[in-house]
C-alpha cells in the first residue's frame, strides 16, 4: 500500500467568500504505518481526510492509493468516525458483516469473518448484542472490526476517541496500538491531542492553523510496543512539548525533522 497526497490544496467557497482550508499538502502512508496528523482546531484535518476518504474534491492536487487517484469513496479504504456510525437496529454481528454484505460476501462467508474480527477487536461475547448495550468505547471497537473485515488497504480514523472519557481514550488507545501490532494494518488518523499522537504514530505531520499546510514531519522513534508508562519516558515529553511548540509557533531544534 503506498498512498501519496500531491500538492493537494482546498477551498470552500461560502457566502463571506473563499476558505482556503488546506494548501499545497505534500505527504505519504506506507505499508503498515501508523501516522498521524495534528494540527489545531480549524488547521483542515477533517477536510484532510474527508478529501482523502473521497468524500469531498480538492481544488488542487491529487491523491493516488496504490497509483490509483482517489476520485470517490472505495472499499480500499476504511473510514471511522469520531461519532460511533452503528445502526441501532442492528446486533453488533450484523453490523460488522453489513459492509461485506455490500460487497457482495456471502451470509456464511460474511459470518465467519464477522466473528473472526469480533474476536480481534476481544467483542465476541457481545455479537448479538444491540449497541444500545454497549459503552462508547465497545461501540468504537465494534466500528474497527466492521472496518477490519472490510480489508482496506488503509484505515482512515477521524479523531477517533475525541468523544471519550479519559480512562476509556487511554484504554481504547493501548487498544488501537496493540491491534496495529498484531495486524499490521495501515493507518492514517487525524487528531488534535499531541499527546495520543506521540503515544500512537510512527510519523506525525504537524500542520499550520489556516490554511492547513505542512509545517513538520516528525519521526517518532519510541518502540512500537509502547505501554501507558512511556508517556513518563524522557523522550516521550520531548516529542510532545517539541510538538506542542510547533503548534505554539515557537521553533523546536530539538526535534528531527
Ligand atoms: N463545508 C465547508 N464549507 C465551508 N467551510 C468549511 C467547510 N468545511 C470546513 N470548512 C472550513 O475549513 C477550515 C478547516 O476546517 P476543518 O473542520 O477541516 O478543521 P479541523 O482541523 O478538522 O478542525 P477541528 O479540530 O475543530 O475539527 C475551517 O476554517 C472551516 O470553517
Amino acid at each position: 500500500m503506498h498512498l501519496e497526497i500531491n500538492n493537494l490544496s482546498k477551498q470552500f467557497d461560502t457566502r463571506q467568500g473563499p476558505v482556503l482550508a488546506l494548501d499545497d499538502i505534500n505527504m505519504h502512508v506506507e505499508t503498515g504505518e501508523f501516522v498521524c496528523v495534528v494540527g489545531a482546531s480549524g488547521s483542515g484535518k477533517s477536510t484532510l481526510l474527508r478529501l482523502v476518504a473521497g468524500l469531498d474534491m480538492p481544488t488542487a492536487g491529487e491523491m493516488t492509493v496504490d497509483g490509483q487517484v482517489v476520485t470517490g469513496p472505495g472499499s480500499d479504504r476504511g473510514m471511522i468516525f469520531q461519532s460511533y456510525t452503528l445502526y441501532p437496529w442492528m446486533s453488533v454481528q450484523k453490523n460488522v458483516e453489513f459492509g461485506l454484505k455490500l460487497q457482495g460476501v456471502g451470509p456464511r462467508e460474511r459470518r465467519e469473518m464477522a466473528s473472526y474480527y469480533l474476536d480481534v477487536v476481544g467483542l465476541t461475547k457481545f455479537a448479538r448484542s444491540l449497541p444500545k448495550q454497549l459503552s462508547g468505547g465497545m461501540k468504537q471497537r465494534v466500528a474497527i472490526a466492521r472496518t477490519l473485515a472490510s480489508r482496506p488497504k488503509i484505515m482512515l480514523m477521524d479523531e477517533p476517541f475525541g468523544a471519550l472519557d479519559v480512562q476509556t481514550k487511554e484504554t481504547m488507545q493501548q487498544f488501537m496500538l496493540d491491534l496495529w501490532n498484531r495486524t499490521g494494518v495501515s493507518i492514517l488518523m487525524i487528531t488534535h491531542d499531541v499527546d495520543e499522537a506521540v503515544f500512537l504514530s510512527q510519523r506525525i505531520y504537524v500542520l499550520t492553523a489556516h490554511p492547513g499546510t505542512i509545517q513538520r514531519e516528525v519521526f517518532v522513534d519510541l518502540p512500537s510496543d509502547r505501554t501507558y508508562t512511556i508517556r513518563r519516558d524522557r523522550a516521550f515529553q520531548d516529542y510532545r512539548e517539541g510538538i506542542m511548540d510547533l503548534l505554539r509557533g515557537k521553533t523546536t531544534p530539538a526535534l528531527v525533522s
